[in-house]
């Protein structure tokens, strides 16, 4: 018999995607800061659901209006942007004992005019989106950095072969393909006590080098070179969980036109791609709790 009781699972709340660009014009040459934050309480919200009492329900309105308002002190990196906002929410009000924070920080270039960079005017960086969330249950702390759309190519050193065929398989074995992907990775801070922002440019760095080094036999082998290379020169990080499509480039064959291809001319298609996923991590990781909650797109 299944029980008529019916209670309240998890919950949490709060608002998304707070836009947020912050100037910082203490000079003529300004500094941008531009993000989307997403703020979730958790804690004891157990009236608000059940007996509709909001006594305990810090409006979504207030917590989009303390992302603004901590903003003009500064945004520094999103992680440490993030643990303030943490900080404050589960100090402020006792029934709040934890929650979610999240963010994406946009890259902006100043414009180079006059062969200068010019001091107030951007043009937005194309490349990555940088990703940061801040999971906190009671004294655990969890961060976790990241970067998406990180879009890369290597026009050789990349093969696919020795693997299983069948009957429906047709892809011919290769050793000099092209490899690209758009890179999607997150890792886990095993501590608070950071520089986020050079933390996140030299993981950056070392991923780029991770995915030009040695020829790739596959994009798994890459992937897995890519998160040794990050663990083994940052002790403050446990983890890194990648998410990357193969986006494929085929050979177009040229030979009804009375024309060679040597790896020259590829048709580059964008659907279907392979999806290669893995997490790369130390032996004796710190427990991640729920730190990995609400992450879509990794395993
Ligand atoms: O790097 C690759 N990994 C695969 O798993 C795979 N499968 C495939 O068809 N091509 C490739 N390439």
């Amino acid at each position: 018999m299944s029980s008529n009781n019916i209670i309240l699972g998890a919950n949490q709340y709060g608002k998304a995607e707070v836009r947020l660009v912050k100037i910082t014009r203490d000079t003529d040459r300004h500094e941008i800061e531009d993000l989307n934050v997403t703020s979730e309480l958790r804690g004891d919200f157990e009236a608000a659901h059940l007996e509709g009492d909001n006594a305990h329900v810090v409006p979504t309105d207030t917590q989009k209006n303390t992302v603004y308002a901590f903003a003009r002190e500064g945004v520094g990196s999103p992680e440490k942007f993030l643990l303030r906002l943490a900080e404050h929410f589960t100090s402020s009000f006792d029934w709040v004992d934890g929650g979610r924070w999240a963010a994406e920080s946009y890259n902006w270039d100043r414009i180079q005019a006059d062969g200068s960079e010019h001091n107030h005017s951007f043009v937005k960086n194309g490349t990555e989106t940088r990703t940061a969330v801040v999971v906190k249950d009671g004294d655990d702390v969890q961060v976790m950095g990241g970067l998406k759309g990180l879009t890369v190519l290597k026009s050789t050193q990349s093969g696919f072969e020795g693997y299983p065929k069948d009957k429906y398989t047709t892809l011919a074995e290769t050793s000099d393909r092209i490899m690209s992907t758009d890179v999607a990775a997150r890792w886990r801070y095993n501590t608070t006590d950071v520089d986020f922002n050079n933390a996140y440019d030299d993981v950056k760095a070392l991923l780029l080098e991770g995915f030009t080094e040695n020829y790739s036999t596959a994009l798994q082998n890459t992937l897995y070179g890519m998160g040794k290379k990050v663990l083994e020169a940052h002790p403050e990080i446990d983890e890194i969980k990648f998410s990357m499509p193969n986006k494929h480039h085929f050979l177009v064959d040229l030979a009804p036109f009375g024309l060679d291809n040597p790896n020259e001319v590829f048709f580059a298609a964008d659907r279907p791609y392979g999806l290669i996923e893995a997490t790369v991590l130390r032996e004796d990781a710190s427990d991640a709790g729920r730190a990995w909650e609400g992450i879509a797109g990794f395993c």
